[in-house]
């Protein structure tokens, strides 16, 4: 998959480009919605010999729109993004970079500039998609931008229990540590990638050594709490569980949580190393213990409570 960004008024020679049917919006998460729009787009470009695209935007509107400053965290940050789409079979992928300016174009000249300045032969969107200044433009008027120059579809809305699959949804159910509805959303199981630091080296005295993960500041995470997950390194998938928290059995000094996991019947030494962490199950919340020994004998039942869960 080639990824090219283009920040407007910038534009790419025609000529160059493919023809190509494109499925277009932000996709944070990639759910079940936009997997849908996503393999309209693929399999109507195989079918037409065609090459296949994905138009997202970055960073997040939100972040240019809003007057206070805020830092963004996604559920699939750039790197993830294009990793699931590779998967997905997309051939290229166009980033536009999110501006003041571009949110104010109108909505003929987005289309001008970004889907005729694309080549896009065929349009794919989801049913709620919106462009050009304020989202004047949806796919109810947009038969009026395309100068009868590509087709569209529509994707209708994809719901699970009778609510819209959406990427809110997914955020809000994360801060809830409902990672296992989480799971259903995305149709796969929620992951960050994070590099082993080391800790307070704290976890080999109390029998249950942990990586300690220094994750990427853009990712978002579930709430605090204990949660079974599996842990993929160099192409293994190994069993474990993690403690997302503060320490506050040991420390009221922490303030951001900090990610550790205890990789199940592993002993290799891992600093330095990428894990990407899947998250399965939402066991409890942290606690402050009384003593060190109480904290251990609930670690050993999170323990026994997720190998039987994994078995199962
Ligand atoms: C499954 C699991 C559950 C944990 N639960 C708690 C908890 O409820 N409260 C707490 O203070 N620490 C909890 N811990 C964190 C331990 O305090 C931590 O692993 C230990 O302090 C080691 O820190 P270190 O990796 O920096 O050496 C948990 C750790 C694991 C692996
Ligand atoms: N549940 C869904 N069913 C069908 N299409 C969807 C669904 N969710 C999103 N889409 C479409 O996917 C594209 C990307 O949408 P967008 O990134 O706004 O996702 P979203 O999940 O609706 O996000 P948010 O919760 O932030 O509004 C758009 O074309 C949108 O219409």
């Amino acid at each position: 998959m080639r990824t090219i960004e283009l920040t407007y008024p910038h534009m790419l020679v025609l000529e160059e480009l493919p023809k190509t049917v494109a499925a277009i919006g932000f996709f944070d998460g990639i759910h079940k919605g936009h997997q849908k729009v996503i393999q309209t787009a693929v399999t109507k470009a195989k079918e037409s010999n065609m090459e296949s695209a994905v138009i997202t935007f970055h960073p997040h509107p939100s972040v240019v729109l809003k007057k206070e400053k805020i830092h963004v965290q996604y559920i699939t940050p750039l790197r993830e993004k294009q990793e699931i789409l590779q998967k997905m079979n997309v051939d290229r992928l166009y980033i536009i970079s999110f501006s003041k300016e571009l949110a104010s174009l109108s909505p003929e000249r987005f289309i001008d500039h970004f889907i005729i300045g694309l080549n896009i032969q065929h349009l794919v969107a989801g049913f709620d998609f919106t462009y050009g200044h304020k989202g004047e433009g949806n796919m109810n008027n947009i038969e009026s931008h395309t100068k009868n120059t590509f087709d569209y579809t529509t994707i209708e809305k994809v719901e699970l229990e009778n609510e819209k699959v959406s990427s809110t949804k997914i955020r809000n159910l994360l801060s809830e540590g409902k990672v296992e509805k989480v799971n259903e959303n995305l149709n796969r199981p929620f992951s960050v990638f994070g590099t082993v630091v080391e800790g307070e080296k704290r976890g080999r005295t109390i029998g249950y050594p942990t990586a300690n993960l220094l994750i990427d500041s853009d990712a978002l995470l579930p709430k605090i709490g204990v949660y079974a997950v599996k842990v993929l390194y160099k192409g293994e998938v190994y069993e474990g569980m993690a403690d997302l928290g503060l320490n506050p059995t040991f420390t009221d000094k922490n303030t951001k949580p900090i990610l550790e996991v205890n990789i199940f019947d592993y002993s290799n030494d891992l600093y330095g190393e990428e894990l990407q962490i899947e998250w399965h199950k939402y066991i409890r919340d942290e606690e402050k213990f009384d003593d060190v020994k109480t904290l251990i004998e609930r670690i050993a039942l999170d323990e026994k409570e997720i190998r039987d869960y994994f078995s199962c």
